[in-house]
């Protein structure tokens, strides 16, 4: 089981430093969908370029002419780029083909999908690397979360990796841990925190012992 840090709500600096803080305990740095409307696929280089050794994930969300925006959010360094799950079948196919041109990696986010057992089994078959199921802030806002999504996807996903977002904190993790998830992506749970690093080092404990 991985750590996703979650970089959303923040400038390229404030990204650096917050990474800085806590790189030791996360194995995956994503460039949020914020940021990146912010800030452009320019955020994704210099992420990348601060810190060659880490996996870095484009939260693009892309929705079409996925082959062209894989291409480009790789040309800038991402190892992992998203896709949506209610994106035609033809673009999340396009999106791994151009991915694995290039050595890299997709994660269909499934945020929003009502057919979720039926579009899982569909994406799966598809050769994505992560399926991630994902309460977004608005929904977030009205007291939702994804663990119920994870127990499905996880009784039918066969080939992909699982991943669960959306307002994961550290007294909500211990459940997430238990469902067993393959990636764990936790953003304001860490970045909204005083002591980042502690936090941050107490997730990566819960995670590693449960794995
Ligand atoms: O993808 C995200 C959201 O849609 C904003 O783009 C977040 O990265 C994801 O929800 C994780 O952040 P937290 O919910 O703050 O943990």
């Amino acid at each position: 089981m991985q750590l996703q840090l979650a970089l959303d709500l923040v400038t390229i600096p404030e990204a650096k430093d917050l990474v800085k803080e806590v790189a030791e305990y996360v194995d995956i740095v994503e460039i949020g969908t914020p940021v990146v409307i912010n800030e452009g696929l320019r955020a994704v280089k210099e992420i990348k370029e601060a810190f060659p050794s880490m996996t870095v994930l484009a939260d693009l969300k892309i929705m079409d002419a996925a082959g062209y925006e894989v291409m480009k959010a790789s040309e800038a360094g991402a190892d992992i780029i998203t896709v949506l799950g209610a994106a035609e079948d033809i673009t999340i196919k396009g999106a791994v083909e151009e991915a694995k041109k290039r050595g890299k990696k997709i994660l269909v986010d499934m945020i929003g999908v009502k057919n979720l057992e039926e579009r899982a089994k569909e994406v799966d078959a598809f050769g994505v690397d992560y399926i991630c199921v994902h309460t977004g802030y608005d929904l977030q806002a009205v007291g939702k979360n994804s663990l119920e999504d994870l127990l499905t996807i996880k009784r039918v996903v066969k080939h992909a990796k699982t991943a669960i977002a959306g307002g994961i904190k550290l007294e909500t993790l211990p459940e997430v841990v238990k469902a067993q998830p393959d990636l764990v992506i936790v953003g304001g749970g860490i970045t909204g925190q005083a002591d980042k690093k502690a936090v941050a080092a107490e997730m990566k404990k819960l995670i590693t012992q449960g794995s």
